[in-house]
């Protein structure tokens, strides 16, 4: 007898999974997966993001949330294919109770080793898409089961507290979903946080990458952004998408109602105040928290400019000048870079290791295969990349992308040594994985090197390594290694402090401490303390205060997860019971 085929093994599994659910036999659920096995479920079973470890936390899932989801019409999709040795995987459609959704398979053995399961359309609350779309037909009986913000008695269901890329997509994903939202931020404009970077901010992943839902970029877009134009996009997107935002608008304070179940939150809209009274907020101001400025002695008696990066513009009218950049990632050097093409003598001040990928390798071997130009030819669209990324459990990660990492610093050496030789402390993290890793960890401490690092290898940026500020004198920052740097200018390009803060300020440290905090997944490593979680904290999944969210991340993370978040806070806004399975324990208060 020939072995089986790859599509031979998915549809056993399949069809052997989904008759055990059908059967409710748990144990004979259980049975199918493989002794180390990952099941992740994104809302589709659990109304949570979680990562289940082990057959017995499958079959404890199983036992509490079969009988509500209540599983049918599995179906293989695509072809089945032996992605590495002996490892076949495929994705297949099913439906529970309440949703349509997706699946993703990977088979050892004839057993399960991952599992995904991911919802992706509400059924009888679908998207106003496609044949659902609104024929806009101008009749006197038109329907308007919105309404329009400023509408007599009209409130926002959902309030998105922050217009960038985070708010920007949750609220447009609500919006064709029909959920009342409202989106307001400080800025005036959507795409202002954007704007107000400094003049020679431009993106480093690909616009391939950083596609908004529903509207690609256009095909001749650049490969990367300025800072502009992402701001110009973000504002033509949320009108296009006919968000309602309201911009000039500061959150001042959300008080959360236990017994109304429902927020009153304060709102400063162009020097008014104004109430609004949301079921669910969705924080959304950005994964970085407020500036962070250290703490220097003898500050206030310096005599040039001091600024934190997020303040600094350009490096226009400092030549000449000397500079010290404190800080060694991906803003610090920018800024170097950008003082020294205006003729400043500018000295980099590091304290501890960065992790640097060069712009090409990040294009290429990282995100080559899934998200550029080659992947579009092969037919790979940024939503199936998007797919396959949340296939892979978060313990998985950090192997495969040491495998990776290996490759990049050997194929990369030369790049690596010169920056080592100025000096330049480099890590790859305590566990050698690379970017991914340290970014889900503590999204800190990554540099990007579109050409500047060599300005720090040639030594045209001087470079103080392995030390910190001890204290500023009136023209001159010193070192605790007893160095005195003169400066004219000082930018503290040292990052911003975590979301949890944000959360105290807008909702109080009682809300803050109940949901604890924000992002990393519990690794034990690189700022991001145990115990395991296995997803990251709070992010896009309920949270210990009910009608509380958080959305945020990168451009990619932002379109993948604002569906999941949309999904269900849809759900909530139709009455649809959300059960919610495995709300994730509180470990850390910040
Ligand atoms: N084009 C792009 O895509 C850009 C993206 N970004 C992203 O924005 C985020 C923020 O980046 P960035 O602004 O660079 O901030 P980061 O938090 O990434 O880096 C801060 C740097 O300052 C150092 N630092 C912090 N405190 C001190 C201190 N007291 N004394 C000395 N050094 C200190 C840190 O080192 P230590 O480890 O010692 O704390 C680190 O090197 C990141 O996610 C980054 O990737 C930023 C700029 C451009
Ligand atoms: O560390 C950060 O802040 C990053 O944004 C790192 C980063 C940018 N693009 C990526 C693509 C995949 C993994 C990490 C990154």
């Amino acid at each position: 007898m020939s072995a089986p085929t790859h599509e031979e093994q998915r549809r056993a599994w399949l069809d052997a999974f989904a008759s055990a659910l059908e059967r409710r036999d748990v144990d004979a659920a259980a049975s199918l997966f493989a002794d180390e096995c990952y099941w992740r479920d994104l809302v589709a079973f659990t109304w949570n993001l979680v990562t289940l470890e082990g057959r017995d936390a499958v079959a404890a899932m199983l036992t509490a949330t079969l009988p509500a989801a209540s599983p049918r019409g599995w179906a293989a999709e695509g072809d089945a294919i032996e992605s590495a040795e002996g490892v076949v995987e495929g994705r297949f459609n099913f439906e529970t109770g309440a949703a349509r959704c997706k699946g993703h398979v990977r088979l050892r053995g004839g057993r399960c080793w991952t599992l995904t399961t991911t919802m992706d359309e509400l059924i009888g609350h679908e998207e106003r898409r496609g044949r659902r779309r609104e024929t806009g037909r101008c009749t006197a009986a038109g329907t308007k089961s919105v309404g329009e913000v400023g509408d007599p008695g009209w409130q926002p269901y959902c309030l998105v507290v922050g217009g960038g890329q985070g708010g920007i997509t949750v609220g447009a994903r609500l919006g064709v979903l029909g959920v009342p939202v409202l989106v307001v931020d400080r800025l005036e404009r959507p795409g202002d946080a954007w704007r107000r970077r400094y003049a020679c901010l431009v993106t480093h992943d690909p616009v391939h990458a950083d596609h908004l839902p529903y509207m690609p970029f256009p095909d001749h877009w650049p490969v990367f952004s300025t800072k502009d134009r992402m701001g110009d996009w973000l504002e033509a997107y949320a009108t296009v998408m006919g968000l309602n935002y309201w911009g000039s608008t500061e959150c001042r304070n959300a008080v959360y109602d236990e017994e109304g179940q429902r927020w009153t939150v304060t709102l400063n809209r162009e020097g008014k105040e104004v109430k609004v009274y949301p079921t669910h907020v969705v924080l959304a101001t950005g994964l970085s928290g407020a500036p962070k400025v250290p703490e220097v002695p003898g500050a206030a008696t310096f005599v040039g400019l001091q600024q934190h990066s997020s303040e600094f513009s350009s490096g226009k009218g400092w030549e000449g000048k000397r500079c010290v950049v404190v800080g060694a990632g991906n803003s610090a050097l920018d800024i170097c870079g950008d003082l020294w093409a205006h003729g400043a003598q500018v000295t980099m001040v590091q304290r501890s290791a960065t992790l640097v990928v060069q712009s090409q390798t990040l294009t290429g071997r990282m995100l080559g295969k899934w998200y550029s130009e080659e992947a579009v030819e092969a037919g790979v669209t940024h939503e199936m990349a998007d797919f396959a990324q949340s296939t892979v459990p978060y313990r998985l990660m950090p192997a495969r992308s040491k495998v990776l990492f290996d490759e990049i610093r050997a194929a990369n050496a030369e790049f690596y040594d010169g920056l080592s030789k100025a000096g330049f402390l480099l890590t790859f993290g305590p566990d050698g994985s690379g970017m991914p890793m340290r970014y889900l960890r503590r999204a800190a401490g990554s540099l990007i090197d579109t050409g500047n690092s060599e300005l720090i290898a040639s030594g045209k940026v001087r470079l103080k390594s392995g030390v910190e500020i001890s204290n500023a004198e009136a023209d001159a920052l010193v070192l605790n290694d007893g160095t005195r740097l003169p400066a004219d200018l000082v930018v503290y390009a040292t990052g911003y402090g975590n979301m949890s803060e944000v959360v105290a300020k807008l909702l109080g440290q009682g809300v803050a401490d109940r949901i604890g905090r924000v992002w990393g997944m519990g690794s034990g490593l690189d700022g991001d303390p145990g115990p395991w979680e296995g997803e990251l904290r709070n992010m896009w999944k309920p949270t210990r205060q009910p009608g509380l969210w958080i959305h945020a991340g990168m451009l990619a993370l932002s379109r993948t997860y604002s569906r999941y978040l949309a999904l269900q806070i849809k759900a909530r806004f139709e009455g649809i019971p959300t059960p919610v399975y495995g709300l994730a324990e509180v470990h850390h208060k910040r």
